[in-house]
This record gives C-alpha cells, sequence and structure tokens, in this order.
C-alpha cells in the first residue's frame, strides 16, 4: 500500500515551496479522525439551491479544472448547517492523483481518496467580493466530497466530454445549464471544520464542510482528468495530476460532525 510519504513525494511544484504557512494556525487539508470528531446537535441540515443557468464556462487554470457560476446575485447559494447567513456559489473544481491509490486532499481516519470535489461559495454579507472574501475569516464556504471508484457517474459525463476542450493551462470553454447538486451525495452527514485554501494564497478564511459519503465515478472518468495538462500550449507537456495539498497540522481545532 502506498504511505503518505511517496503521495506526497509526486507533489506539483507549485505546493513544494508552501508545505506550510509560517504562522499558519487553521491550515487545510487535514485527516478527519472519525473517533475525534465531535457531534454537534445545533448543526442544521445543509440547505442546497443552485440555478442551472448560473454555470458560465470551465477553464483550466493551471491547478485544476475549474466550472465558473455568475455570483451577481443569490441565485445559486447555500445556507444552514454552521452558516450564520447564506453563501454563493462562486466555482467548483476538483483535486486528484495520478493512479487510484491516491488524490483527495482530506482523509478519513487516515484513508485517502482517488479524488476529491471542492464547490466554493462566499459570504456575501460581509464582502462584496468573491476576491474580498478570500481574506476574510469566515469569507468562504467549501463543501468537500470524496471520489470513490465505482460506477459510471451520468451528471459528471457532461463535465468530462468537455474536458479536453481545455487541455491546456489557460484555455476555457462555454459551459452552460448544468446543476452541481448532481455532484453531491444524497447522504445528509457531514463533518465542519475551520480552515484554508489548499491552493495559493492558501488563506485561512475557508469554512470547510465534508461529506461523510462519497460519491462514486467510474475509471474511463477519473482518466480523462488525468489527460489534462498543467502546462500551457507550446510548452514541454505535463500531465495534470496529484494536484493535492499535503495534510496539514490539526493544532487546536475540533472537527463536528452533523450526525451521531
Ligand atoms: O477559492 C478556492 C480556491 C482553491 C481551493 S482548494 C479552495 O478550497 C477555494
Ligand atoms: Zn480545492
Amino acid at each position: 500500500t502506498c504511505t503518505h510519504a511517496n503521495r506526497n513525494a509526486a507533489l506539483h511544484p507549485l505546493w513544494q515551496s508552501e508545505l506550510s504557512i509560517p504562522g499558519g494556525t487553521r491550515q487545510s487539508p487535514i485527516n478527519i479522525q472519525w473517533r475525534d470528531s465531535v457531534y454537534d446537535p445545533h448543526l442544521k441540515p445543509l440547505k442546497i439551491h443552485y440555478d442551472p443557468a448560473t454555470c458560465l464556462y470551465i477553464w483550466n487554470n493551471g491547478y485544476s479544472f475549474q466550472v465558473e457560476f455568475d455570483d451577481s446575485t443569490d441565485k445559486s447559494v447555500i445556507m444552514g448547517g454552521p452558516m450564520e447567513n447564506h453563501y454563493r456559489l462562486k466555482q467548483f473544481h476538483f483535486h486528484w492523483g495520478a493512479i487510484n491509490e491516491w488524490g483527495s486532499e482530506h482523509t478519513v481516519d487516515s484513508k485517502v481518496y482517488p479524488g476529491e470535489l471542492h464547490l466554493v461559495h462566499w459570504n456575501p454579507v460581509n464582502s462584496t467580493s468573491f476576491e474580498e472574501a478570500i481574506m476574510e475569516n469566515n469569507g468562504l464556504v467549501v463543501i468537500g466530497v470524496f471520489l470513490k471508484l465505482g460506477a459510471h457517474h451520468a451528471g459528471l459525463q457532461k463535465l468530462v466530454d468537455a474536458l479536453p476542450a481545455v487541455r491546456h493551462k489557460d484555455t476555457i470553454v462555454e459551459f452552460d445549464v448544468f446543476d452541481p447538486s448532481c455532484l453531491l451525495p444524497s447522504c445528509p452527514d457531514y463533518w465542519t471544520y475551520d480552515g484554508s485554501l489548499t491552493t495559493p494564497p492558501l488563506t485561512e478564511s475557508v469554512t470547510w464542510i465534508i461529506k461523510k459519503a462519497p460519491i462514486e465515478v467510474d475509471e474511463t472518468q477519473l482518466e480523462e482528468f488525468r489527460m489534462l495538462l498543467f502546462t500551457s500550449d507550446g510548452e514541454e507537456e505535463k500531465r495534470m495530476v496529484d494536484n493535492f495539498r499535503p495534510l496539514q497540522p490539526l493544532m487546536n481545532r475540533t472537527v463536528r460532525s452533523s450526525f451521531q
């Protein structure tokens, strides 16, 4: 079996220099030790209302492929859970490995999944833009969903079919009418903790909501992710794989669960 050490060996140059933020006390990702998580009966069910018409385009930003949404209104929002108010959907992206043995950023009892989806939302009550929110204490809420190797995911396939059009860094393709709630597991259970972005600027502005249940995708769909490139057209090709950050110390944090 692989150890974290060799899964980290294949780190993207991006993170080799920034394995930890000096003075960081709430960095992500972390290992979620199930038995150390604390059930919080005050946590509400997550409420998710995404409008498929707010979907704009997919682009390759050199770290992942990212699906961007129109966040100029409250048409696609989440609320409830650990949140004091609603948060607007801005984008979603994924992290994955070169092989099925690793790829997720968070782990559960040190179990690694082949991939992880991040749905990124920002707080329009305390901030006037996403860019401002990433610098705020509770500026962002990111829903993390583990990808497990299994059945073909019909909802994901529409996204996978568009990936050849964004093979190189800084390429973009129109992608309209997509409802990302099809990528969420039906199980309502989640963990939540205070953390950070896992890509630069690594700011400590994220309330993480990690779904307990994974979604299933099949091998061919993961292989399509691995056909993407970190590099721009004309550069020596580097396959976009292992775009996950190493585990960060829990420090003085408690992970809460919405379930007993
Ligand atoms: O805005 C974001 C960018 C990257 C990552 S990993 C996030 O969780 C949020
Ligand atoms: Zn991410």
